[in-house]
């Protein structure tokens, strides 16, 4: 019996819908985020070889994985922010897993970007792009296209100068609109976690992590290929590890979109 599910998969097949994998490749070359020498940071990803058809293990290939949460492509709980710490469900093993699927709304600020590194997103901004492709609806992801990916080398990626980081985010003013007026499931972005490099010297430090997370919603960071999906019209899976008590896992992000 034909039913939507399986007419999906039959557009899949057909080439009429396609599979855009949002997810950079993880490794010990992936960039980490960096915070200020008091802070306690995330280690980079070793990977430990256990056996490769060898000794150890003739028949089989393992390893060991050591990285943080928070590691290249990588979903943010509410659990994560200490305004998110009291929230129901707000851990990677207890957000229902309805809340990982959702209509994605690409906004593309990738010229404003080239143009100044440290670009903010700003509820304008928001209501210029709702003007063009409609209300931002209930439950989506909204997807910060800068092209940042495209800087494949990690000190650019990440972008250190010499009062810190410098790379695109939001105005505190439009977290609390797409948190509060669009009630969206969370953003994602292409750069290393969902705050500006500057982040750290706002007020409140932070604003995007403090809004979204005290609101109960989620983020995706380490992005790429958003330069392959339409502004509306795409739905994205993103299923965190089922981690106990976690605060975010690495985690593949697909988008099924119009081919
Ligand atoms: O969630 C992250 O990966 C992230 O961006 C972050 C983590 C910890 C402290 C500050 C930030 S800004
Ligand atoms: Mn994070």
């Amino acid at each position: 019996m034909s039913n939507i599910l399986t007419q999906l998969v039959e557009e899949l097949n057909a080439g009429t819908l396609k599979v855009v994998d949002l997810t950079q490749p993880l490794g010990p070359n992936t960039p980490v985020i960096g915070l200020p020498p008091i802070f306690a940071s995330s280690p980079g990803v070793t990977i430990e070889q256990i056996s490769r058809y060898d000794e150890p293990g003739p028949g089989w290939y393992w390893n060991t994985l050591h990285l943080g949460e928070h590691t290249g492509t990588h979903f943010d709980a509410p659990v994560h922010w200490i305004t998110g710490k009291e929230l129901a469900d707000n851990r990677c093993d207890t957000i229902p897993a309805r809340r990982f699927v959702g209509p994605a709304c690409v906004i593309d600020v990738s010229a404003d970007v080239a143009a100044d590194p440290d670009f903010l997103l700003t509820p304008e901004r928001i209501e210029a792009w709702e003007a063009e492709h409609g209300r931002i609806p209930a439950g989506a992801w909204v997807l910060l296209r800068t092209d940042w990916s495209q800087r494949s080398d990690p000190a650019d990626f990440l972008n250190v100068g010499a009062d810190g980081p410098h790379s695109p985010g939001f105005h505190k003013s439009a977290s609390e609109f797409l948190a509060h007026q669009r009630d969206v499931l969370g953003v994602g972005v292409e750069t290393v976690g969902t705050d500006a490099g500057q982040a750290g010297t706002f007020d409140p430090p932070f604003p995007n992590h403090a809004t979204m997370h005290g609101a109960g919603k989620f983020g995706l960071a380490s992005l790429c290929n958003l330069d392959q999906l339409p502004a509306t019209g795409a739905v994205v899976i993103a299923a965190p590890l089922k981690i106990v008590d976690g605060s975010g896992s690495p985690l593949r992000v697909l988008a099924i979109a119009p081919a």
